[in-house]
C-alpha cells in the first residue's frame, strides 16, 4: 500500500515578487507572514512535499491565503512551479515529472488524467453552453471525437451525479447552487480521470446542500475508486472525506498525518487553534 502512490510532490515552491535576501527570515508561519515586509514578494507555497496513494482522499487544509490553491493549481498544471517536482505513474508504472511536459503534452494530460471542481461555478463551467456543451468541451479536449458518444457519457454522468438527463440541453445560470456543484464534477468525471481535485466547493452553499454534495463524492469515490485532492478551510469537510490531512499556513506545510489523529491531537500551534475552532 505504502508503494502504491500516484502522485509525489516533491520541494515544490511558488512565490510572487521579485525576492530579497531577507524573504525567509521575514516570512513563514513562525512570522505569520507569507509576504515580505521589505520588498513584497509573496511566498505562497515553499518546498511543500506530499504524496497520493492510488484511490485515497488527501485533505489540504489552511486559512485563507495559505497557500492551497496555490499547491492545487501547480499539481493542475495551470501554474508553473519556481521550483521542485511534481511526480505521476499510473498502476505503479514509470514515473514521469509533470513539470518536465511542455505546453501541449501539459494541456493533454490535464483534459485526460485530471478533473477538477471549484468553488465558484464559473471557473470551472462556461456558463453560455448547456450542461451537454461543457461536458463535451472536456471530451473534446480529451480527444474524444464521436457525437453520439460524448452525448451518451452525458446523459451517463448526469445520472451518476444525480442531475436530471432531460436537463442535458439547459445552461448553468439556470441551475441551483448545489446542482452546478454536481454539474461541475459531471464535468471534470468526463473522461475518467485519475485524480480528481477538489478546491473549497462546499463553501457558500447551505448545510444541507453541502452534505448532499459531500454524499455523492464519497458516493463517487467509493464507486470508481478515484483519487482526490480536496482543499478546504474548514475542518469539518476535510473529516467527512479524508483519511489523510496535511496542514498549510503562510506557504508552508505545518502538519500531515491521519485526519483522526490530526483532529484529536494536532501538534502544531496553528492546527490546535484549527481544531479547537472547528469543535
Ligand atoms: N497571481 C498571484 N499574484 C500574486 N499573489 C498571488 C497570486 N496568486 C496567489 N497569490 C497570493 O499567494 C498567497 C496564497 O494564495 P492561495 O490562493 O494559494 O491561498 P489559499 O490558501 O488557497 O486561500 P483562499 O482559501 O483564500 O483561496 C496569497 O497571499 C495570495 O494573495
Amino acid at each position: 500500500m505504502i508503494d502504491d502512490w500516484i502522485l509525489r510532490v516533491e520541494q515544490l515552491s511558488k512565490h510572487f515578487g521579485p525576492t530579497c535576501p531577507n524573504c525567509h527570515r521575514l516570512t513563514g508561519p513562525d512570522t505569520g507572514r507569507s509576504q515580505c515586509p521589505r520588498c513584497g514578494t509573496v511566498w505562497a507555497c515553499v518546498e511543500a512535499n506530499l504524496q497520493l496513494n492510488a484511490g485515497e482522499v488527501l485533505g489540504i487544509v489552511g486559512e485563507s491565503g495559505s497557500g492551497k490553491s496555490t499547491l492545487l493549481q501547480m499539481i493542475y498544471l495551470a501554474l508553473r512551479p519556481d521550483s521542485g517536482h511534481i511526480w505521476y505513474r499510473d498502476n505503479g508504472g514509470p514515473p514521469c515529472d509533470l513539470t518536465t511536459l511542455d505546453r501541449y503534452e501539459a494541456r493533454l494530460f490535464r483534459n485526460t488524467k485530471l478533473g477538477i471542481v471549484y468553488q465558484r461555478p464559473e471557473l470551472g463551467l462556461n456558463m453560455r453552453f448547456s450542461v451537454g456543451g461543457n461536458v463535451a468541451e472536456k471530451l473534446l479536449l480529451a480527444e474524444w471525437r464521436h457525437f453520439g458518444r460524448i452525448r451518451t457519457r452525458t446523459a451517463e454522468l448526469m445520472v451518476k451525479t444525480e442531475l436530471p438527463p432531460e436537463r442535458i440541453d439547459d445552461e448553468p445560470p439556470t441551475f441551483s447552487g448545489g446542482m452546478l456543484q454536481r454539474v461541475q464534477i459531471a464535468k471534470a468525471l468526463a473522461s475518467r480521470p485519475s485524480l480528481l481535485l477538489l478546491d473549497e466547493i462546499t463553501s457558500g452553499l447551505d448545510v444541507s446542500v453541502q452534505a448532499r454534495v459531500l454524499d455523492l463524492l464519497r458516493r463517487i469515490q467509493w464507486e470508481d475508486r478515484i483519487t482526490m485532492l480536496l482543499v478546504s478551510h474548514d475542518l469539518g469537510v476535510v473529516r467527512q472525506l479524508a483519511r489523510r490531512t496535511i496542514v498549510m499556513k503562510n506557504g508552508h506545510i505545518v502538519e500531515a498525518g491521519l485526519t483522526d489523529q490530526i483532529l484529536e491531537d494536532p501538534q502544531h500551534p496553528y492546527t490546535q487553534l484549527l481544531v479547537s475552532s472547528a469543535l
